[in-house]
C-alpha cells in the first residue's frame, strides 16, 4: 500500500488471506515517496517466490500500475477511498491502464480490498486443490450466513 494510512483499508485483504490461510506479506511501498523501494519491491517480486501482488493506494495511485509496469506477476488494485473525491480519483488512475500493463482493478475502499484478497486466493487456487476447497468453503459459509429475514 502507499502509506499506513491505506491499513484501515487493506487490512481487509490481510484477514480474508489470513482466513483462507494464504502466506502473504504486507509492506508500505509509494512510488512517489519510496521510488527506490517500489523499484526494489517490484522488480524482485517474482525471485522472491511471490505469486500475487495486491496493489491499494489513494487520490494519484500511481503504485499499482508502476508495480505492474516492473513484474510480470498478477496486479489487483485496490482504489482507497480519499477524502477530497471519495476515491474516484484513485479509481479512475488505476483502472485506466495502457493497453500492454494489466492491473486487475477491484472496487473502491473495503469491499475493493475484500475482493482483492478473494481475488488472489482465486488465482492461486488454480495450482492448489488445498486452497480451492478453503475457498469453497469460505464461499459457502458466507452464503450461509445471509439471513432470509431482515429482523
Ligand atoms: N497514491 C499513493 C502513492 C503511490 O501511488 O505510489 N503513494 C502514496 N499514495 C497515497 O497517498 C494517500 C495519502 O497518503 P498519506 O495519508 O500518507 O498522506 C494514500 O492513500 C496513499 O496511498
Amino acid at each position: 500500500m502507499g502509506s499506513t494510512s491505506d491499513w484501515e483499508t487493506m487490512r481487509h485483504a490481510a484477514r480474508v488471506l489470513d482466513e483462507l490461510d494464504v502466506p502473504h506479506e504486507t509492506r508500505v511501498v509509494s512510488a512517489h515517496r519510496t521510488p527506490q523501494r517500489l523499484y526494489d519491491y517490484a522488480t524482485g517480486a517474482a525471485d522472491r517466490g511471490l505469486k500475487v501482488v495486491i496493489a491499494g493506494a489513494g487520490g494519484a495511485a500511481h503504485l499499482p500500475g508502476m508495480a505492474a509496469s516492473m513484474t510480470h506477476l498478477p496486479v489487483l488494485g485496490v482504489p482507497v477511498e480519499s477524502k477530497a473525491l471519495k476515491g474516484v480519483d484513485s479509481l479512475y488512475s488505476i483502472v485506466q491502464m495502457p493497453g500492454g500493463i494489466p492491473v486487475g482493478t477491484l472496487a473502491i475502499g473495503k469491499p475493493g480490498a475484500i475482493n482483492a484478497g478473494l481475488l488472489a486466493a482465486a488465482i492461486l487456487a488454480t495450482s492448489d486443490e488445498a486452497l480451492a476447497g478453503r475457498l469453497k468453503a469460505w464461499r459457502t459459509a458466507q452464503t450461509d450466513s445471509v439471513a432470509t429475514d431482515p429482523e
